[in-house]
């Protein structure tokens, strides 16, 4: 027999309580919540499905019945400079000052992990010059179809949809694109893809911080970006190159992704920090920014990203599939709570 709410526990109680099983503060978790009769009505807005057992399990150990939680995720649609595009509520820039750090491989496993958090989810290959989301999604040969030779229809990898300039032009076309030519041909691939209702459009970006980045966060209506970065100093110092651009087109930037930050050894234990340690924590406070999470050098990360099957799709419960389901719910978690919603929220935009 489920008890009353009112007389059981005091509010507070049950707020700070359930919000610690999430990680928020219990404000935060009062503003999810309202009470309605005996029930008590919890709308989440970020994505955390490993999490909702956690959730409901701490209200129970407070003496509430599950028929007295009523759990939904409603992932809001965040304010942005530029007009949104349609069906589109949010769009996540993924970047790097310098090349090679794991921009992609992040941006990958970001895409499914949030997908396996609960959010609906779209990865937008930008990296015009080597775009490597088609091999490690496992179908560089696969092409968009369109239905009115105008729009492209993305293609859909174990239910997160993609687009990519390598799917459409052979690899050695676009190496040789100059800036403005880039440009376009990344605009059209943004605006022609009919991109399905989205909690998340994720954009895998060039390296750099050049031109074609700067454009890109200017002609895109990103609402926040990430920055994956390496622990050593040469990669910090182009990390925060990638800020100061952010910083510069006023796009919000959500925190760091601390790839390749230690080797674990995995028949001894011993773990290496092969390139120098405490790096990206320093920069995080340096810019009073989240440390989303930190990766460790794994060959598994390397042999599913370069052989084109998504780990967190193959190995859904491994500990590195875990590391980057942590880290897309810290994502998720600080986009909803550092931005304000948009005026339009509930209203499409640019028309395709
Ligand atoms: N944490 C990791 N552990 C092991 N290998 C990794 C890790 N992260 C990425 N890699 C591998 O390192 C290589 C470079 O990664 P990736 O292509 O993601 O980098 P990038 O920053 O996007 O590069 P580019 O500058 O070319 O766009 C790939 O082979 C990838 O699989």
């Amino acid at each position: 027999m489920p008890i009353a709410l009112s007389e059981a526990h005091n509010t507070d109680e049950v707020y700070q309580h359930a919000a610690s099983s999430l990680g928020i503060t219990p404000k935060q978790f009062a503003q999810c919540c309202h009470v309605e009769g005996n029930i008590l009505k919890i709308t989440l807005p970020f994505a955390c499905e490993t999490q909702h057992g956690a959730l409901v399990e701490s209200l129970e150990t407070l003496g509430l019945d599950r028929s007295q939680i009523e759990l939904r995720v409603l992932i809001d649609a965040k304010q942005t400079k530029l007009p949104r595009l349609k069906r589109v509520k949010n769009i996540i820039a993924v970047a790097s000052g310098k090349g090679g750090v794991g921009k992609s491989a992040t941006s990958v496993n970001l895409a499914f992990a949030l997908q396996a958090q609960g959010a609906k989810v779209g990865l937008l290959d930008a990296d015009i010059y080597g775009p490597s989301v088609p091999i490690m999604l496992g179908n560089p040969q696969a092409q968009p179809q369109s239905e009115d030779n105008r729009h492209m229809i993305p293609l859909d990898c174990h239910g997160v949809v993609a687009n990519s300039i390598g799917y459409l032009v052979p690899p050695e076309n676009a190496t040789i694109w100059r800036g403005p030519m880039a440009s376009k041909a990344l605009q059209q691939i943004v605006n022609e893809t009919l991109w399905p209702e989205l909690d998340y459009l994720i954009i895998d970006m060039p390296p750099g911080t050049g031109d074609i980045q700067l454009t890109l966060a200017q002609m895109v209506p990103l609402t926040a970006a990430v920055i994956v970065t390496t622990p050593q100093d040469i990669a910090l110092a182009d990390a925060t190159k990638g800020i100061a651009m952010f910083n510069k087109v006023d796009i919000p930037v959500l925190g760091l992704i601390e790839n390749m930050s230690y080797y674990l050894c995995r028949k001894c234990g011993h773990k290496d920090h092969v390139f120098a340690s405490g790096g990206g924590e320093k920069l995080a406070q340096q810019h009073h920014m989240n440390l989303l999470g930190q990766l460790p050098l794994d060959i598994m990360i390397r042999e599913h990203a370069d052989g084109g099957e998504p780990l967190i799709i193959s190995q859904p419960q491994s500990e590195l599939s875990n590391l980057y389901l942590q880290i897309a719910m810290q994502v998720s978690k600080s986009l909803a709570f550092s931005i304000n919603l948009a005026t339009d929220n509930s209203i499409e935009i640019t028309t395709v």
